[in-house]
């Protein structure tokens, strides 16, 4: 499995800012949005486009347009606040939802909402999702989609655990990740340590 760690200094930035803990909703949620741009940026940079020729006020030039953009899926609730800045840069992009919840017990997702279209088969996928801890909740979203027929996602993460990364590739899905971090490991918890907190909390308050 290919891992993409976006590593540049205004990722770098935001991210400091979200791992602060004095950093309150409002300020996550700003810097989750700039810093989704930049990964969705990162993320694109290999996708195929197809060309035409486009009239300047001037001549002919060649022109470009996304030969197959991607669906989009943030995972709720974290994901949620992903997913305005990626079709923002991708307008034709659609949406797909999936809402899960982990059990604070036994670390493992609860899902509580799907709604994707029926076929991906062709259709490449960007899962939007800011952690990446166990991997139990992104392996359960690619399981979903692997079933629809889609054979090219894409994990767009913040913070990635080793843990959750060693469990996107033993899952043997068709899947890339693209990360702002790939942090120590994980906690008694199966919190990311440093991480940031609970990413769902940090921009909504307490569930
Ligand atoms: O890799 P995992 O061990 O599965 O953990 C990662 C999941 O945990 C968080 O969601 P959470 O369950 O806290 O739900 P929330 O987004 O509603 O807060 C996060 O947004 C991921 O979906
Ligand atoms: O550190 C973690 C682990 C899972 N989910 C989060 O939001 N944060
Ligand atoms: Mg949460």
């Amino acid at each position: 499995m290919n891992t993409h760690v976006v590593d540049h200094p205004l990722a770098a930035v935001l991210l400091t800012t979200m791992r602060d803990a004095r950093s309150d909703n409002a300020i996550f949620r700003g810097a989750l949005r700039r810093l989704t741009h930049m990964l969705v940026y990162e993320a694109m940079r290999e996708a195929p486009v197809a060309t035409f020729d486009v009239v300047t006020p001037v001549a002919v030039a060649n022109g470009v347009r996304l030969a197959q953009p991607p669906l989009l899926v943030p995972v709720l609730r974290a994901g949620l606040g992903m997913v305005e800045q990626a079709s923002s840069l991708i307008p034709q992009a659609r949406v797909g939802f999936v809402g899960m919840a982990r059990d604070e017990e036994t670390h493992r997702p609860v899902p509580y909402l799907e709604s994707l279209p029926e076929d991906l088969s062709g259709m490449p996928v960007f899962v939007l999702d800011p952690m990446l801890a166990t991997g139990g909740s992104m392996v359960y979203t690619i399981d979903l989609l692997v079933a629809r027929g889609a054979t090219d996602v894409t994990a767009v993460c913040v913070v990635a655990a080793p843990e959750g990364v060693a469990a996107l590739q033993e899952s043997g899905h068709p899947v890339r990740l693209v990360t702002a971090a790939v942090d120590e490991g994980l906690n008694e918890d199966a919190f990311i340590v440093p991480g940031l907190g609970d990413a769902g909390d940090r921009q909504f308050g307490p569930r």
